[in-house]
């Protein structure tokens, strides 16, 4: 497992390397990296092939490590604006936008070849913070997700412009990154951008400004340290990739920020070399993600388990299957949250339902394999998943 609560006194540390310190990323099996547009455009004006090429190389080297890896990219507008021959980045939305919808083709298109190379597959998921807000949208994207990883192919992410303003108005991919590290149960966030990681001031406007090599996610110090807006490129800044960390944290993943200019960065981290800044979280991922799950609670409805299943969730750590839920109440939809009653009544647990209350009515006392007969499709086997289950 991944190093879990750093100790008080190694709070925030300035100093440069030879502390033995070795990278997060070495124990870390699920990785989402997050390539900022300085390091996937040609200052703003079209991609740079090269660029992008080295990013799919060190991935699939990582694949070949045994880690899985999600890759959140921008590039869609600054590609976007070179096929359409503009020289300056509009400031009209709808204009960026339509950048982003034409540049988004070149984007994907380019890493698929550099990841054919490499005989693997690149997969476009476009995606909005409202995506993942609601509890439907968010299972569905949590469960391409990870079958997208499981077939071996790299999810290639990025915000969908098209319907959403906010992250162009900001130039804000950090947050989606972090979204998504929550999203799937990451380990580790990383966010490559051009500098060599969080600093003690804007290093571009402060000399004196020291690289903070290790500190706690969330530390209001950090916070204060990450000013405003950055490039004119990318422009969200270091606040919002402090911000990421601070979110990534909620469900137990660390954050590693460091330059995307270094030379194999993401191999050297993967091997253990600490480079960049390590913001660390205090819980372990399973633990947060039940912690996150509880804090959504609010009941939709409720089904009744018989004996085995009450058994199976409570002492054999087992998923709920469809087979061991005896009677459904109240109208719940896919991914809200439904109480798990025993045979006398009482709860014994809570999770996201992967079948809406009418399919569950279907189902109940059926077994995974007759779902796809019953209701003419299979979403996931399971009514709900471990990972989705809360006991009380
Ligand atoms: N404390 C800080 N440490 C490092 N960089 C900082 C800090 N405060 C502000 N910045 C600025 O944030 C910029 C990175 O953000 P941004 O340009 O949005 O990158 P990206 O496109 O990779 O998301 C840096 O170039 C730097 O000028
Ligand atoms: N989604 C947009 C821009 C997002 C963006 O610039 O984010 P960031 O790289 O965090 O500064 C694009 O692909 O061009």
């Amino acid at each position: 497992m991944i190093r879990s609560i750093q100790k008080p006194e190694r709070e925030l540390r300035t100093h440069h390397a030879e502390s033995g310190m070795e990278s997060i990323l070495k124990q870390s099996r699920r990785i989402v990296i997050k390539v900022g547009s300085s390091l996937v455009t040609n200052q703003g004006q079209g991609l740079d092939h090269a660029a992008l090429a080295r990013w799919a190389e060190q991935i699939a080297r990582l694949k070949q490590m045994g880690k899985d890896v999600v890759l959140v990219s921008s590039g869609a507008i600054a590609e976007g604006m070179q096929r359409l021959n503009w020289k300056k980045r509009p400031h009209a939305l709808h204009e960026l936008q339509a950048a982003a919808a034409v540049g988004q083709m070149g984007l994907v298109q380019a890493y698929e070849s550099c990841f054919r190379s490499h005989e693997m597959h690149a997969a476009q998921v476009l995606l909005t913070h409202e995506d993942l807000s609601d509890r439907k949208r968010y299972l569905n994207a949590r469960s391409t997700l990870i079958t997208l990883l499981s077939l071996n192919v790299i999810p290639v992410i990025n915000e969908n412009d098209t319907v959403a303003t906010d992250e162009i108005r900001f130039g804000d991919n950090d947050t989606l990154a972090a979204l998504v590290t929550n999203l799937i149960e990451a380990d580790v966030l990383v966010i490559l951008t051009d500098q060599g990681g969080l600093f003690t001031a804007d290093p571009r406007k402060d000399v004196q400004a020291r690289l903070v090599e290790e500190a706690r996610a969330g530390d209001p110090a950090i916070e204060a340290m990450a000013g405003g807006a950055g490039s004119d490129i990318g422009r969200g800044g270091m606040l919002t990739k402090v911000t990421a960390a601070k979110r990534a944290a909620r469900s137990g993943a660390h954050t590693v920020i460091a330059s995307g200019h270094e030379v194999d960065v993401l191999i050297r981290l993967a091997r253990g070399e600490a480079i960049g800044t390590q913001l660390l979280a205090e819980t372990m991922t399973l633990a947060a993600r039940k912690q996150w799950l509880a804090d959504h609670l609010q009941i939709r409805g409720n089904v009744t388990l018989d004996e085995g299943a009450v058994k199976a969730l409570a002492t054999g750590g087992k998923s709920l299957l469809s087979i061991g839920v005896t009677n459904v109440s109240g109208n719940f939809g896919r991914g809200e949250v439904v109480g798990c009653l025993d045979p006398h009544g009482n709860e014994i647990a809570r999770g996201l339902a992967n079948y809406n209350a009418a399919e569950t009515r279907r189902i109940l006392r059926r077994a995974s394999n007759e779902i796809e007969t019953i209701l003419g499709y299979v979403g996931e086997p399971e009514f709900i998943h471990r990972d989705n289950l809360v006991l009380l």
